[in-house]
């Protein structure tokens, strides 16, 4: 394949920005990179590993040569960083982001750039852990991973090729939904579970016997809590972008969980059995056929 991109500029060197140019330098799909981070240190380690090729603290003037910029930042700050590029950004530079929720992303881009805005695509790796910074970037991490693009009225079709394409180069398997349906998904599937396993570790560093009782945890308490890892900055701000989804999901769990403490309270093993075994039946059936 040709080289997509000849100037990429990554903003936010982190996990997924890294992760993505690793994949795209080794193919040759884009030419020199430039990263921008706020973490001086975190730049030096992305020089070292030969992630970007020249690094600084600042949007500025570096901005003018790029055909791609990167928006790979928490979901929170993009607004600020659209209104710092607007005054680099060459007329028909292609701007993508990475962050795991759609509509505020959106609005900024239309709201701070509506002259580039045809030339903006949103997209949404589904795929990462509960690492961060430069020294997480890693090859292939999205190799067989699912990878949301949302379109929006005004994309220009071919801006939206071009990163159709450079996701798929990274092994990704690329669908479509609208922004809202991503927000309302990711919110089930993703967003809910990070903050409930937050949640979960306060109650139980709240109980008398917490500390103690994490001595004792298994794996099952691994995995059910290894997404509390995850950097606060990333989840601070999901909370707020996707707010009206997670407050929603937040008052259905409490219910769910009324509805549990119900079932053991009415002592009748065989409606409990059926809850957990219909749950159980949804998580065996679960990932469903592609
Ligand atoms: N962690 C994950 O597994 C996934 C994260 N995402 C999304 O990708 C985006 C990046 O997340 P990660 O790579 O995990 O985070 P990260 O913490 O590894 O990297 C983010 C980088 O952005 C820098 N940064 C923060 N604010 C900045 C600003 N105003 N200007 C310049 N640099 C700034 C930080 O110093 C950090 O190096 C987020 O929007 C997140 O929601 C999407 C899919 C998976
Ligand atoms: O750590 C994990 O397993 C994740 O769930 C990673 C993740 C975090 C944020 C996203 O928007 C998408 C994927």
């Amino acid at each position: 394949m040709a080289v997509l991109f000849k100037q990429v500029v990554l903003i936010g060197v982190g996990l997924i920005g890294g992760s993505l140019i690793l994949d795209l330098k080794r193919q040759q799909l884009i030419g020199a990179v430039h990263g921008i981070d706020l973490d001086a240190d975190n730049l030096q380690r992305a020089l070292e590993r030969k992630v970007v090729d020249t690094a600084s603290t600042l949007i500025d003037a570096a901005v003018s040569q790029a055909d791609l910029v990167i928006l790979a930042t928490p979901v929170g700050t993009v607004a600020n960083i659209t209104q710092a590029l607007q005054p680099y950004l060459q007329a028909a530079c292609v701007i993508i982001d990475v962050g795991s929720t759609k509509q505020t992303t959106i609005q900024a881009l239309a709201q701070y750039l509506p002259e580039h805005f045809p030339h903006f695509v949103a997209t949404h790796p589904i795929a990462g852990s509960d690492r961060h910074g430069a020294m997480a970037a890693q090859f292939r991490l999205f190799e067989n991973k699912k990878l949301i693009l949302c379109p929006h009225p005004e994309q220009d079709a071919d801006s939206y090729q071009k990163v159709w394409q450079l996701w798929q180069a990274t092994g990704a398997v690329v669908s479509e939904l609208s922004p809202s349906e991503h927000d309302a998904i990711l919110a089930m599937v993703s967003h809910l579970p990070h903050l409930i396993a937050y949640s979960y570790m306060h109650a139980i560093s709240n109980q008398d016997l917490g500390a103690q009782a994490l001595h004792y945890a298994g794996s099952g308490f691994r995995d059910f809590t290894r997404i509390a890892a995850s950097h606060p900055a990333i989840w601070t701000d999901v909370s707020f972008a996707n707010q009206a989804s997670l407050l929603q999901l937040i008052d259905a769990q409490q219910q769910e969980l009324q509805r549990l403490k119900d079932l053991i309270l009415a002592g009748d093993a065989t409606a409990l059995y059926a809850y957990y075994d219909q749950a159980q039946q949804q998580r065996d059936a679960w990932p469903p056929e592609q």
